[in-house]
């Protein structure tokens, strides 16, 4: 009897442990899967525009905004640096973006440049401006998609 009733208990422990286990890797996965940048591909320019886990990005239509993004004129312009042109993209009254033309092309054949990118919008700090995501496409420089800082990049030192 005593047997029997050992021979339940370490049944009852083992099931426990087992869905435990499983409610573990769930979560796991679950965690992951939200981390997962969304990644949008732009049927008419070849592009490609990866959303971070931004909500004021992923609230946006991708073709609305790559539109917006790709009729940035001289007049748009915020600044410039040494890696390309920061433009204000305006896509509403309340919301606008800056967003960077990089100097050089797409990202297609630069796997080091795209996980760079990634943990870039994985990092959430007061000091550092948010990355909310970027655009490539064969025949277009790269954008990087940054929150709009009211008075200028926290990076820049005035030049
Ligand atoms: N997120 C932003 N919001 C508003 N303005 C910005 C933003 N990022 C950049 N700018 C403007 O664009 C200018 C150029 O910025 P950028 O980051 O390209 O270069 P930098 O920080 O000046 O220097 P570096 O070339 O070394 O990166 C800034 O000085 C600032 O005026």
């Amino acid at each position: 009897m005593e047997r029997a009733l050992l021979l339940a208990f370490y049944i009852t422990i083992s099931c426990l442990a087992f869905v435990a286990s499983k409610i573990v890797i769930a979560l796991l996965l679950y965690k992951r899967c939200k981390k997962r940048p969304i990644v949008y591909d732009d049927g008419l320019s070849g592009g490609k525009m990866v959303m971070f886990r931004s909500p004021v990005l992923q609230s946006l239509t991708s073709d609305a905004f790559v539109k917006k993004a790709l009729k940035l004129t001289n007049k748009d312009i915020i600044g410039s640096g040494g890696y390309g042109t920061v433009y204000k993209l305006a896509v509403n009254d309340t919301l606008s973006f800056a967003v960077k033309r990089l100097n050089w092309g797409s990202t297609e054949k630069d796997h080091g440049f795209k996980r760079e990118l990634e943990a870039m919008g994985d990092i959430k700090h007061r000091n550092i401006v948010t990355l909310h995501g970027y655009y490539t496409a064969p025949r277009y420089n790269n954008l990087l998609i940054y929150e709009l800082m009211p008075n200028g990049s926290p990076f820049s030192s005035g030049g």
